[in-house]
């Protein structure tokens, strides 16, 4: 079900979401349905804080500078002052994108009636045709990666997570999901996790350099 916040449907959007659309990004769009769930109570401007963020030791994307300019106008021109856009600030922004960076899923339609061809189904993921959206779940933000892991995250109806095991599971055993191509060879595994996620893979197969 798509719900709407108050502010959302007031405010003038076709200069935020041309950007969007011209760069191709999806996250300024969760950031924009955050702030307008703020700004409507129906969320704390700290709710993501409890998630992991990028390391931006290489400074801050120029363009989260720019996304942020351009949500706070599109609020502050319909808003015309009466809405509390004070948590909307350069240092917010940062912090939520650099959250979605490494805890936001790429939701892909599963076809049923294709779940027998893998290929086609693969090929589709590549070519971005499955792609429904990005969304943030947070307790599935909490699962580690790994190149061989034991579930999946999987989109059968709509955008609720449902959690598949991909084999048998110990009682106490750790959830891993991966976060990338898992059959990538291990040199390129490990660059995309580094470039992509900024961390340095642990798992049993990259220790073992498989
Ligand atoms: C989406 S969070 C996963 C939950 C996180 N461990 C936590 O406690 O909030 C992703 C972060 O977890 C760590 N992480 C996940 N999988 C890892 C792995 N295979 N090797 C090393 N660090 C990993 C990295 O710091 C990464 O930035």
């Amino acid at each position: 079900m798509q719900v709407f916040y108050a502010t959302e449907q007031q405010v003038d959007w076709s200069e935020f979401h041309e950007y969007c659309s011209n760069y191709g990004v999806r996250f300024p769009l969760i950031a924009k349905r955050l702030a307008c769930m703020v700004i409507s109570s129906g969320t704390s401007p700290n709710s993501l804080d409890i998630l992991s963020h990028v390391n931006l030791s290489n400074g801050i994307p120029a363009d989260w500078i720019t996304e942020r300019k351009l949500l706070y106008k599109a609020l502050r021109s319909k808003a015309a002052g009466s809405l509390n856009l004070s948590f909307l600030t350069d240092d917010w922004y940062v912090g939520v994108l650099a959250r979605l960076h490494i805890n936001a899923f790429r939701i892909e339609r599963v076809d049923q009636d294709d779940s027998e061809d893998i290929l086609a189904a693969a090929a589709a993921s590549i070519l971005g045709e499955s792609i429904l959206g990005s969304a943030v779940y947070v307790l599935p933000s909490m699962y580690n990666h790994d190149c061989d892991p034991n579930v999946d995250i999987l989109w059968p109806d709509n955008a609720s997570a449902n959690l598949v095991a991909r084999r048998s599971i110990k009682s106490g055993e750790e959830l891993h999901i991966t976060y990338i191509d898992a059959s990538m060879a291990p040199d390129k595994r490990r660059s995309f996790l580094e470039e992509h996620y900024g961390f340095t893979c642990k798992c049993a197969r990259c220790r073992d350099g498989d």
